[in-house]
């Protein structure tokens, strides 16, 4: 992975978004039939890159503008010597706005799309729907898809993926299996989030004119987790800082066995430059901790008043709870010690988990102290259950950012596509991590990370995103074999790219 560091956040745009920058930049003075040819241009430059000269090219253009941009390409294909056989769901009459000024360039036959000979393709080129799929999938539409896949040729999607919604990733009862695909001045929610991500192939952004302002206007608050998004915030230890002025992040450990989540934590706190880290332990888990932490402090903690009394140090400014510490209600109450201690603080699992069918205990709870969740998809569920209009919405960035208007917390809904929400709207699709990190102990680890950032002072939705970018990446630089234990010694590593 290349770190770009001094680009601009990368904007996502969703299907709504597009349309209107793709409207404010017509009214700007580029005619719409001007944007569908700089995008079907685009195109076939990835298609010619794709091809030997007088290739076979199969065209599947859709119904709609999507449809457009297939034209386009199929016209500029054989221009450029191809053997290009195009295909239409519908009939050329029903095309409308710029399809249908791009259909009239086309001098070639148009089939149905159905019957199209994609076996013999060199290259396909899926042109079906792009960002104005409205239902899913099924008759024509649903065969001319499957005989695509069926066929083993290598397709190229135009925008998206056919059948793959935009704003969710979600396929529309059957979806093409792109090797790439070209989209127009922003990726789109679908490029990012499972599984449109893993239908799309490797994914081009083409610059069709729509200026970065337009995109800003139109969209904004959305964004793919790079450190361009972050880096600015992402804390420098200063040539006169003293371990104080770096922080000094508690994690509250589990009973006798079940301590090494806690000790995950911690050290991946210690990694990302907390100055101090704590373990509190109950009493009887003491000697078993003690035994394993070098760097790392200790002290007794006996639930939560233990806790509410080790918080009169003011100087502990960033807590983890919930990795191992059991699912009850001493759990829930440690949970309300440190929201009113007003500390910055990162709750997971247990935590969590605790309040299955109580999340209305959490409602508005976090808005006065930086606090970050970090549920899976599981814990999620749970957390929520009993709440249909945080669970329902099909789109994982919708569903995150309910949760953390209600709670008042930024939400880190993990999986292979992690969404970082906050309650003010912005949210970011985290697109570098690895399978690899399917492992016991990696969230724990994640914990640790976000609360070590907090504590130097980092705001919870950069400390966040920074958090779940600078871990998958260590994980990454792992690969096969990776365990929890390795992830914290990976830190150094990523910081130095980051901050050299
Ligand atoms: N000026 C613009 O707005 C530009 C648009 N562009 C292209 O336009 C696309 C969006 O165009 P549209 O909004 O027309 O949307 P699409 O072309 O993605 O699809 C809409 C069409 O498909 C039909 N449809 C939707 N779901 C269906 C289903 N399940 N089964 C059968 N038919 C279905 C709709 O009735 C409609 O005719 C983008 O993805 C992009 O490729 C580009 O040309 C760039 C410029
Ligand atoms: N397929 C995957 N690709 C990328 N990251 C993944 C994948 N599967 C899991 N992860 C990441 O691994 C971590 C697992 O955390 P979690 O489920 O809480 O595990 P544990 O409770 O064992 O610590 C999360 O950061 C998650 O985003
Ligand atoms: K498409």
């Amino acid at each position: 992975m290349i770190l770009r560091l001094e680009m601009p956040p990368e904007l996502v745009l969703r299907s709504q978004e597009m349309k209107q920058a793709d409207a404010a930049s017509i009214a700007a003075g580029i005619p719409g039939i001007e944007l569908m040819r700089r995008a079907g241009g685009a195109v076939a430059k990835a298609a010619a890159e794709m091809l030997t000269k007088e290739a076979k090219v199969v065209v599947a253009a859709g119904p709609g503008q999507n449809g457009g941009d297939g034209f386009v390409v199929a016209t500029l294909l054989v221009r450029q010597g191809h053997r290009v056989s195009l295909g239409l769901l519908g009939n050329v009459e029903r095309l409308s706005g710029d399809a249908a000024l791009a259909a009239k360039d086309w001098k070639g036959p148009v089939e149905a799309a159905e019957d199209l000979p994609f076996p013999e393709a060199d290259l396909i080129v899926d042109a079906l729907f792009g960002t104005g799929i409205a239902r899913d999938l099924y008759g024509s539409a649903r065969a001319a898809v499957e005989r695509m896949n069926a066929s083993g040729r290598p397709i190229l999607a135009v925008d998206l993926p056919s059948g793959i919604d935009g704003d969710t990733g979600r396929v529309r009862g059957v979806a093409v299996r792109a090797m790439r695909t070209v989209t127009f001045a922003a990726r789109k929610p679908c490029h990012l989030l499972m599984p449109g991500r893993a239908f799309s192939g490797d994914v081009e952004v083409a610059d069709i004119g729509i200026t970065s302002k337009t995109l800003a206007a139109s969209g904004g608050k959305l964004f793919a987790n790079a450190p361009s998004l972050w880096l600015d915030k992402l804390p420098r230890p200063e040539l006169s800082s003293h371990k104080y002025d770096r922080g000094h992040t508690l994690v509250v450990s589990g009973g006798a066995t079940r301590t090494g989540a806690a000790r995950l934590a911690a050290r991946a706190a210690l990694r990302i430059g907390s100055g101090l880290v704590t373990v509190a332990s109950p009493p009887e888990a003491l000697g078993v901790n003690a035994a394993q932490l070098t760097a790392v402090m200790l002290r007794g903690c006996d639930g939560p008043e233990g806790l509410h009394h080790i918080l009169q140090d003011v100087r502990l400014n960033a807590l983890v709870l919930g990795p191992a510490l059991g699912v009850h209600s001493g759990t829930r109450a440690m949970v309300a010690v440190a929201a009113h201690a007003r500390r910055s603080l990162v709750l997971d699992a247990d935590a969590l988990t605790s309040f299955e069918d109580l999340a209305s205990e959490l409602h508005q709870a976090f808005h006065y102290a930086p606090t970050v969740l970090t549920p899976h998809d599981g814990e999620f569920k749970r957390l929520f259950n009993g709440h249909p209009d945080i669970l329902d919405p099909e789109s994982k960035i919708e569903r995150a950012h309910r949760a953390a208007v209600y709670t008042g917390a930024v939400v880190v809904l993990k999986g292979p596509d992690t969404v970082i929400a906050s309650p003010d709207g912005r949210a970011a699709i985290n697109e570098n991590g690895t399978p690899y990190l399917g492992t016991a102990g990696t969230g724990d680890t994640l914990c640790g990370i976000i609360a070590g950032l907090m504590a130097q002072g980092m705001p919870p939705f950069e400390a966040a995103s920074a958090g779940v970018w600078i871990h998958a990446e260590a994980g990454a630089s792992f690969g096969p074999g990776l365990i929890a234990e390795d992830l914290a010694e990976l830190v150094p590593g990523v910081l130095r790219k980051l901050l050299n």
